[in-house]
């Protein structure tokens, strides 16, 4: 039922990319239909069920099961990814004819933290997901805004400038991430956007390098995952283990790589122990886990913007 779903998703939101390379390099603006909209908020969901499938991840939830995660499981995450569709739907629509402004971060924000309700109600109060709706949530307005021309440098780009505005209705919360960043003087999640997104970025280069050399799609997958584990200041897995959880993560990440990848026989052996050196430390790599989802968002769009044509370019 969920790979038939999944299917049409993918299959409207193809047709939304052709329509976009067809239309050529037009700028921003990029008007937003309905089936627009919905086929933005059907790759973000895909992209949120192609993570969460994803097997073996280390620490994770996935289709072995719960992972690190005494609360979540791999049909608590496919609920929470269904359930976001509308507000991803409802941050494309949001994001039509707009630019990166205070007003637009605040529109965002209200929409993001219903979505986070919505996460919420659905999983019984596990977050399953806040990570991600803030990533894909400003990658999916940032591709609105971008528009046709919209290549992967400009959509990280753009998001980040939208994530640079003051959110001046944010509520005060004492989120695991913030406490986090204050003990180990970490950026964190808004750091990431702020920077834009440059783990993300990470994960498409690193999918794309392993897809031309070769690479099972899932292979492929698993690398990008990990490319971003060996770098990235996770807060998830700093709240749960601190600066040791961290370290082991990033180490066992460089260790799969190292020895050729998941692909290899030495690198599903290194992946299966991180694994189980990431249980033992109860640390899970959430915050990688989305930067995967959010760069599979990204499939499809162009790594940088093409040169305009010959002819337009005498033309200018
Ligand atoms: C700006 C916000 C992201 C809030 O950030 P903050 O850091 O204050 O709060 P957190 O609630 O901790 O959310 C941050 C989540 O981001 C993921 N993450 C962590 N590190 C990074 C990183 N370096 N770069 C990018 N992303 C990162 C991570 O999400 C994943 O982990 C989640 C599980 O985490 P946790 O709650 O700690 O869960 P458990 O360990 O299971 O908790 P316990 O059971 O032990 O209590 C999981 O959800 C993954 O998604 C961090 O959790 C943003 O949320 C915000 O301001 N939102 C407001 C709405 C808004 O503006 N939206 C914009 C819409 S476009
Ligand atoms: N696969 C996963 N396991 C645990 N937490 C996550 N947050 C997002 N994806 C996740």
């Amino acid at each position: 039922m969920h790979v038939d779903l999944l299917e049409v998703d993918l299959l409207q939101a193809d047709l939304l990319e052709a329509r976009l390379l067809e239309a050529g390099p037009s700028g921003a603006g990029f008007p937003v239909s309905n089936a627009d909209a919905d086929a933005i908020a059907g790759r973000a969901v895909a992209a949120l069920v192609a993570e969460a499938t994803l097997t073996p991840k280390p620490g994770l939830v996935d289709r072995r099961g719960p992972g690190a995660h005494a609360d979540v499981e791999l049909a608590t995450l496919l609920a929470s990814a269904e359930a976001l569709r509308p507000t991803f739907a409802e941050i494309a629509r949001a994001s039509a004819g707009r630019w990166p402004s205070p007003e637009l971060r605040e529109d965002l924000a209200r929409i993001g933290r219903d979505g986070e309700r919505r996460m919420f109600a659905v999983t019984g109060g596990a977050n399953t997901h806040r990570g991600a709706i803030w990533a894909l949530g400003l990658l999916a307005a940032a591709r609105v805004l971008e528009g046709a021309g919209g290549s992967v440098e400009t959509v990280c780009a753009t998001a980040g400038r939208i994530a640079r505005h003051a959110d001046r209705f944010a509520p005060p919360r004492a989120t695991n991430g913030a406490r986090a960043c204050r003990a180990y003087g970490v950026s964190g999640a808004r750091g990431e956007a702020d920077a834009g997104f440059p783990h993300v970025r990470l994960a498409v280069a690193t999918l794309r390098a392993r897809r031309a050399a070769g690479a099972a799609e899932d292979h492929a997958r698993l690398d990008a995952l990990l490319s971003v584990m060996a770098r990235l200041d996770d807060t998830c897995l700093l709240h749960r283990g601190g600066r040791r959880a961290l370290r082991v993560a990033r180490l066992g990440a460089r260790a799969v790589l190292g020895t050729g990848g998941a692909a290899t026989a030495e690198g599903q052996g290194a992946l299966l122990a991180l694994d189980r050196r990431l249980l033992a430390l109860n640390a899970s790599p959430g915050g990688v886990a989305d930067m995967l989802a959010a760069a599979l968002f990204l499939d499809g769009v162009p790594e940088h913007r093409s040169p305009a044509p010959l002819q337009a370019q005498r033309e200018m």
